[in-house]
């Protein structure tokens, strides 16, 4: 069902149903009421307001029941008998909307999360930046140009003139058909070619086999391997790896708004996202008084937030009360991306305050956004070594406070990119001006997104978390 109401004939039953949609609707005007950051300035609200119209109107792109089933595998997360992989593009472009991407994309998620599982000994939950990542925050409202900003394909263009970054809400039109087909191929590769554990690890052979340092990995790719065959052996069915729920940034609220089914499954009705199964709130908006928190307030969806190195234990306890009053276990991911060099200070505190107060979250470390630089060439992007030390600092923190390393949180891309440096083959700055593709940052190529699986997996499995080398 979607948001706008359409009155049938009263019956007692439906009059309820009114009254509980009316409740919902005010709460939501109320929430997107409130002050939002990141919002592009629409030359033409009577345009936005006929575009969102026209959406709120069609058919959902994912079910309630769906999105309550990854609530529950998040709350095996939280509870410690899982892990975590959401990975995928910094901003998805319409024009990269298509198969062969997705297939990259979706393919490298799941051939890491095949590693992660086995170094860690729990099943992953796979969760993909994808039918929907179109929109981005920024740190500035102009570039080096003096041009308005590029704020992903759902608000303007990357193109650099006047015209093109100009907002244009027939975009949101735009993202919706897109992410719609984005999501057939999702639900398609999920159940078919990317759930065939066997395939996916005959394509981590090729790298272990083929990728310079891959052959650091052979021992625990053999036992994957042997494993598998064991499987075969006793005959089992074949193994296959479960769905892949979609996520992006809960940020372009008037986008946000459209496709809201009322969720009454839980313990009072609430609003459920027909966009995508998990939002999570950025960095820049997850002001506490500010429009994007109070929206998220009103979801059924399992939610993250960013928490960066400026966050106190105190609003970390706040934004998890306010968004898991009924205290469900994995309803809140808190996302860290403090920096390679501040996890080690700046998340121990929050994750005690955090546990004191009872709740049980979902822990993810997002090692890119903290760790981003501008190169000596103008590029901007992140060292592989960096990215793998503050994971190592995210594993050591939990480990010796006792609680759980839900997962990771990457963008990466199946593709043969260059935009991140090092890794074994030592991309260098010099290295990015061949392939940089993305239109905002830097991702993992896919050799350095199977690299760092590899070399998590073994930090999982040793339970130790060794920093052997001094990051660059
Ligand atoms: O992906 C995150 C943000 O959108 C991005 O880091 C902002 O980039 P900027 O600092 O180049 O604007
Ligand atoms: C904008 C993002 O991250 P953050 O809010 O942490 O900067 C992102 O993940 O795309």
């Amino acid at each position: 069902m979607t948001y706008t109401p359409r009155w049938p004939p009263d019956t007692p039953a439906r009059i309820r149903r009114r009254a509980v949609e009316r409740a919902l609707a005010d709460r939501l005007d109320a929430a997107l009421a409130r002050p939002a950051a990141q919002q592009p300035g629409w030359p033409d609200p009577d345009r936005v307001r006929a575009v969102v119209r026209r959406l709120t109107a069609g058919e959902p792109l994912v079910a309630p029941a769906e999105t309550r089933r990854l609530l529950d595998r998040l709350g095996a997360v939280a509870r410690g008998e899982a892990l975590l992989l959401q990975s995928g593009d910094c901003a998805e472009t319409f024009a990269d909307s298509t198969e062969a991407h997705l297939r990259g994309n979706l393919g490298l998620l799941r051939r890491m999360a095949l590693v992660l599982t086995h170094g860690a000994g729990l099943p992953v939950v796979t969760v993909a930046r994808a039918a929907g990542q179109y929109a981005k925050p920024r740190s500035a409202p102009v570039d080096a140009h003096g041009l308005p900003v590029y704020r992903g394909d759902i608000v303007n263009s990357a193109e650099a003139t006047h015209a093109a970054r100009a907002p244009d809400p027939e975009r949101m039109a735009w993202a919706h058909a897109h992410a719609r087909e984005a999501m057939t191929v999702v639900r398609r590769l999920a159940r078919g070619e990317l759930a065939d554990a066997h395939a996916l690890h005959e394509e981590n052979r090729r790298f272990v086999d083929t990728a310079p340092g891959g052959r650091r990995y052979a021992a625990r790719s053999a036992a994957i391997g042997r494993g598998l065959s064991f499987m075969t052996g006793i005959g089992a069915p074949a193994p296959r790896l479960g769905e892949i729920w979609t996520s992006h940034e809960a940020l372009l609220l008037d986008h946000e708004r459209t496709l809201l089914w009322i969720d009454a499954e839980g313990t009072e009705p609430q609003l459920s996202s027909g966009l995508a199964h998990f939002l999570w709130i950025g960095e820049r908006t997850r002001q506490p008084d500010g429009a994007h928190l109070a929206f998220a307030e009103l979801l059924a969806n399992p939610v993250g937030v960013k928490i960066g190195p400026g966050t106190t234990p105190e609003q970390a306890v706040e934004y998890v009360r306010r968004l898991d009053p009924h205290g469900v276990p994995g309803r809140v991911t808190l996302i860290s991306r403090m920096g390679h060099d501040r996890i080690r200070q700046v998340l121990p505190p929050i994750v005690e305050k955090v546990t004191a107060s009872g709740r049980q979250v979902v822990w993810q470390c997002d090692p890119m956004h903290g760790n981003s630089r501008t190169a000596a060439n103008g590029y901007k992007t992140r060292h592989y070594d960096r990215i793998l030390d503050e994971i190592t600092g995210f594993l050591e923190v939990h480990r010796a406070l006792g609680t759980h390393p839900g997962g990771l949180h990457l963008e990466a891309t199946g593709e043969n990119v260059t935009e991140c440096v090092g890794g074994a083959r030592g991309l260098a700055e010099a290295d990015l001006p061949t392939r940089y593709r993305t239109a905002c940052d830097p991702r993992l190529n896919a050799e350095q997104g199977m690299e760092l699986a590899f070399a998590v997996a073994e930090l999982f499995a040793a339970g130790t978390t060794p920093s052997p080398e001094t990051p660059r």
